[in-house]
């Protein structure tokens, strides 16, 4: 393993197949599609970015055992990351540094808010719920949704009174934050197929 350009640890990002579709958590908005595009900057080919986003981690996975997508990307903040580094079909192609886009919470317009709310939030970012309601508001439930995009959607739906979620999410679904926003420090794994390379 070798550390190279500040912020990143790289063992087969360079050496390693390269950067051709990258799979990672979606739809539109999430911080790992921001992500994504990152890793598209630095080392992907000098063409439009092909990212491909699933609704699951382990849906991206999948992919990349399929062939349909040639790296992914996680959040380490993701619980479930454990089971990519477990797996002997996948190699640890590196990590990087990137601050996620700002999160906050967020009401769909005109949603009049309880004092007790619903609050839609994917598992990783959970904690930031305190740290970011105002303190009017008292936590009634939260409601687990696959990404960040996911939570803002149930907002949007109103089936939840608020979310958790990023500026971008925040945007495509016209939700309007309530509280204060702020990115958060992540450190991104990258996996690719074990292959002849290795
Ligand atoms: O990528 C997202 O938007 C996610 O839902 C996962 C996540 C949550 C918090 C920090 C990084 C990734």
């Amino acid at each position: 393993m070798t550390t190279e350009a500040p912020g990143w640890i790289d063992t087969s990002l360079t050496n390693g197949p390269s950067v051709d579709t990258i799979g990672t958590l979606g739809p539109a908005g999430t911080s790992s599609e921001q992500a994504a595009l990152y890793l598209w900057a630095d080392r992907g080919r000098e063409t439009a970015p092909d990212i491909r986003l699933y609704d699951t981690y382990e849906q991206a996975g999948l992919a990349l055992r399929e062939g349909a997508v040639t790296h992914v990307v996680i959040a380490n903040a993701y619980a479930g990351v454990h089971s990519f580094y477990m797996d002997p079909t996948l190699r640890f192609a590196g990590a990087f540094l990137f601050d996620t886009p700002h999160y906050g919470i967020a009401v769909a317009p005109g949603h009049s808010i309880p004092k007790r709310p619903r609050i839609a939030t994917h598992p990783a970012p959970v904690a930031l719920v305190e740290e970011l309601l105002p303190e009017e508001y008292t936590v009634e439930e939260i409601l687990f949704a696959t990404s960040t995009s996911a939570a803002a959607d149930k907002a949007r739906r109103r089936e939840t009174d608020l979310a958790l979620t990023t500026q971008p999410a925040a945007k495509a679904n016209e939700l309007e934050f309530i509280s204060r926003t702020r990115p958060i420090r992540m450190l991104w794994s990258v996996f690719t197929l074990v292959g002849p390379t290795a």
